[in-house]
């Protein structure tokens, strides 16, 4: 029997990913500017306040084709007035490209929005796993009490395109509406 070592020295445990080669992005409150409706009360939240953490292993040179990065998202719970804690969402610079998520733990949204600004939801929990087509934004919500994580593996030549939803933001928000999630349009 050949025994093969492992190309990298990552450990993928169950919402953690380990190794040197691991890259960790954290993002808070403060670097959220207008992205959430009330941008009022975003500048009100101490602005250290985590709201998502990225671990993330990118193998080959961002850009490369034909390569693979996997990436695990922790988003903590918490609101912005109304609106629940979020990434920042994004299309792919490399529009065509798909991408993969998975529920971990916890519990929430992925939103997506196509090109004709047609948004939609699809319920994240342990296990869902979500086909993020080509041409889509992508965001997800964590409604719940406790951390949302899920896990991405995305190609490495696709590229984050922010400007477009800084530019003019997804056509709908998940705002909580007397305890419930509902996707309001904006
Ligand atoms: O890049 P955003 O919109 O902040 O969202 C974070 C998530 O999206 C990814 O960029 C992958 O699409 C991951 O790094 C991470 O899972």
């Amino acid at each position: 029997m050949t025994t093969h070592t492992a190309l990298s020295s990552i450990t993928f445990f169950s919402d953690d990913l380990k190794g040197k080669e691991v890259i960790n992005k954290v993002t808070s409150i403060g670097l959220l500017k207008d992205v959430f409706a009330d941008e009022k009360s975003r500048a009100a939240i101490d602005q250290d306040k985590l709201v998502y953490e990225v671990q993330a292993y990118l193998p080959v040179q961002e850009g490369t084709l034909g390569g693979l990065y996997l990436g695990i998202t922790k988003i903590h719970p918490g609101k912005v007035a109304d609106e629940y804690f979020m990434t920042r969402g994004h299309f792919h610079e490399l529009s065509d490209r798909a991408e993969y998520y998975w529920g971990i733990k916890g519990e929430g949204y992925l939103i997506l929005m196509d090109r004709d600004r047609n948004t939609r939801m699809e319920k994240m929990t342990e296990g869902s796993l979500h086909y993020i087509q080509a041409h889509t934004a992508h965001r997800v919500v964590n409604t719940g009490n406790s951390i949302l994580s899920f896990g991405a593996c995305w190609p490495s030549d696709a590229g984050h395109d922010y400007k477009e939803i800084a530019d003019h933001g997804f056509s709908a928000r998940l705002m909580d509406q007397n305890g419930n999630p509902e996707l309001v349009v904006v």
